[in-house]
């Protein structure tokens, strides 16, 4: 009886997303979230066999699409034109691929859309109250060399002007400065207000401010450094290419290459941290200590008339995947990130001073409050170890192993896409423990998690803790747990886990007992808390080396066996059809029953060897001119000469061991 209830609910869900879609008084949000709900809705009925994979991927592909159509939208009134994640996939380690970077977002329509309009307006009014007593005080370093200073000062008095009237003022300004003076430079040129935002040329201070929302929330470290950027020189020679805005893609292109992405680019960004922690004096928010008096004045203003605001968009909200360009989907399970703060975001989080960007009108960078205490090189860090999905691995890739299989899916794939159902005593486990000999596929089992799994996916390996960042492992470690926690659901695999959490001993190094009880406790936090939707995953072969108080917090604990003879014929057959071969049937048994005892690697190295051997059949002359269709396909004799060479890589005494830890500890059938 509760079957077709429960049918009669998806469908009046169903009906509902329907009516989102179709109807022309839904907005673009909304319809976004009822494309949202049909991919889930898909996802699940597949996940329960209600619908059959092809009719699955078909339909998935159709609403992601439409989907993804809405959320990266130029159109100002039906899309979302949410670059954001893409634009800190990029700033974060991607400047190779900037070049393919195209938002659907140009100049001219970043204006007329009413957020940015109600924040220039905004800071219309504010600028009144600011634009008098800041001018009085400005404060310029005084010294042979001007263009860095008064940039700075500059950019400070036009930030707060209206972000429309700069741009006259920008293109004259730079020969000026050096006789105009620097309090003169700004109070001798009112602004002239004008409604042609297409004018504005880039790289001119409105521009600025509009990109520091636009780019969320990242710090600009170029702005917040003014001394580490480049003067008005520099900016100058650039306004010929885009005199107008960018319209094309080779304007947005060269906006985003040589403006603000290049500001937030990872060596930039790297750079300016170094100078600025050169310089031994940081203040809160990781800024220089010079500022401006006016600067000065903005924030103490800013503090007393203005509550902390910020976006509601969280700090490195998605873009975890390398996805860039408009085109691409961000994925089903990536948060809707707005391209521009609401002027109603929430107060969650604090104002970080940005002195040559931020005007009074608009909010604060949100910074997430949960990565304020990290170093951000350890998130760009934590960022660039984010495992790139390559190509995917599904299940049918690995061959056996079926009970792990159908218990990972159950921990990982169905809490995930349904997290309302699997709660109290159904939330699924935070731990998951692979182990077995070497070459079983538990490496492979990761990737197809992180396939399958659609939680954002974190794949680090314990040695590049313990070896790649001396002395700072354990950083690594508490970045990772605060940016999976900003990016959940999330999948944190640790390949070798042995190695990081191996039992304590007296002669261990001093770092990496502190790597392993910051793990411990970071682990603990993650495993034991019901709200975050954290799984970690360990793999290693070296399961009876693991530390007691991490193996209990792995509560589930698969074995990965060596493949049954099944499953080394899956291998095989799987291999050898990609290939020219002539293996009957039988022969094919053969070679499972010869190959007793061989892991999936074994299996596979098998395989790799049995390919070579019709080109050794060969007479070296023959190699330099045949085609490729002429090689003569694999047959058995190879597999019979392979068999001399290759060998099981598991040693019997070795399988005895795990099979022990596995009665002992494990949690198999
Ligand atoms: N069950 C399997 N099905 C298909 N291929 C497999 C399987 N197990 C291993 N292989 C093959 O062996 C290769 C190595 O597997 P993988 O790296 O996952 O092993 P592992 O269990 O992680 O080993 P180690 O413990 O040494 O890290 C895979 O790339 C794959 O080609
Ligand atoms: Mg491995």
């Amino acid at each position: 009886m509760q079957a077709p209830s429960s049918r009669a609910v998806h469908l009046s869900e169903w009906q509902r997303n329907y009516f989102a879609v179709t109807s022309g008084t839904c907005t673009a949000e909304q319809k976004a979230e009822a494309y949202r709900a049909q991919v889930l809705r898909v996802q699940y009925a597949w996940a329960n066999s209600e619908i059959s994979q092809v009719c699955a991927s078909k339909l998935f592909k159709k609403y992601a699409e439409k989907y993804s159509a809405i959320i990266d939208s130029d159109n100002v009134e039906t899309g979302l034109n949410n670059y954001a994640e893409s634009v800190l996939t990029l700033a974060r380690a991607q400047q190779t691929d900037s070049d393919k970077w195209q938002s659907g977002l140009s100049l001219s329509n970043v204006f007329q859309m009413r957020s940015v309009q109600e924040m220039m307006r905004a800071g219309e009014k504010l600028r009144g109250s600011l634009l008098v007593p800041a001018d009085a005080s400005v404060v310029i370093h005084g010294g042979a060399v001007v263009p860095d200073p008064p940039k700075s000062s500059l950019c400070g008095g036009s930030r707060e002007s209206d972000p429309l009237t700069k741009p006259a003022h920008r293109t004259g300004w730079a020969p000026d400065v050096p006789e105009s003076g620097p309090s003169g430079s700004l109070s001798a040129q009112p602004p002239v207000a004008t409604n042609t935002p297409k004018t504005c040329p880039m790289f001119s201070a409105p521009f600025g401010d509009l990109a520091t929302p636009l780019f969320g929330n990242v710090r600009k470290e170029n702005s917040s450094a003014p001394k580490a950027s480049p003067g008005p020189s520099l900016f100058l020679p650039r306004q010929p290419r885009s005199p107008a805005g960018g319209e094309g893609p080779w304007d947005r292109s060269a906006f985003y290459s040589s403006g603000p992405a290049e500001a937030l680019s990872a060596p930039t960004l790297s750079e300016a941290l170094r100078k600025m922690e050169g310089n031994g004096h940081r203040e809160e928010g990781g800024l220089p200590t010079f500022k401006t008096a006016k600067e000065q004045l903005w924030v103490e203003q800013q503090k007393k008339h203005h509550p902390p605001a910020r976006a509601a968009a969280p700090s490195y909200g998605g873009g975890v995947k390398k996805s860039l360009g408009a085109s691409r989907s961000r994925g089903i399970f990536g948060k809707f990130v707005p391209p521009v703060p609401k002027p109603d975001g929430d107060a969650r989080g604090g104002v970080q001073y940005k002195p040559d960007s931020a005007g009074p009108s608009e909010p604060a960078p949100p910074v997430d409050e949960r990565l304020k205490s990290l170093e951000p090189k350890m998130i760009e860090l934590i960022m660039s170890e984010i495992m790139d999905h390559g190509p995917p691995v599904t299940w049918d890739d690995i061959a056996g192993v079926e009970f792990a299989k159908a218990t990972i899916k159950e921990i990982v794939v169905w809490p995930m896409l349904r997290p309302d159902i699997f709660t109290g005593l159904r939330g699924p486990p935070k731990g998951i423990l692979l182990f077995g000999p070497p070459g079983t596929g538990k490496t492979l089992i990761g990737k197809c998690i992180a396939s399958q799994s659609g939680a954002t996916f974190f794949s680090i390996s314990a040695s590049s803790l313990t070896s790649k960042w001396v002395g700072e492992g354990e950083k690594m470690v508490r970045a990772l747990f605060a940016v999976a926690r900003c990016q959940q659901p999330a999948v944190i695999f640790i390949d070798e886990i042995d190695s990081l959490l191996s039992q304590r001993a007296d002669g261990e190094h001093e770092s990496s007992r502190r790597i392993k009880t910051e793990f411990l406790v970071q682990l603990d936090g993650a495993t034991t808390s019901s709200e975050d939707r954290i799984l970690v995953v360990g793999a290693t072969n070296r399961p009876q080396e693991i530390d007691e108080a991490a193996r209990r917090r792995l509560v589930k604990r698969l074995y990965i066996p060596l493949p049954e003879a099944s499953a080394r014929k899956q291998i095989v057959t799987r291999l050898m059809s990609r290939e020219q071969c002539s293996l009957r049937e039988e022969e094919i048994e053969l070679v499972v029953q010869r190959s007793a005892g061989f892991s999936g690697a074994d299996m596979t190295q098998l395989c790799r060897e049995a390919s070579l051997g019709p080109i050794r059949s060969l007479q070296a002359t023959d190699i330099a001119t045949i085609t490729a269709d002429q090689v003569p396909p694999i047959a058995y004799v190879d597999f019979d000469n392979a068999f001399r060479t290759v060998r099981p890589s598991v040693s019997p005494t070795d399988l005895e061991l795990y099979e022990n830890w596995n009665r002992t500890f494990g949690c198999g059938k």
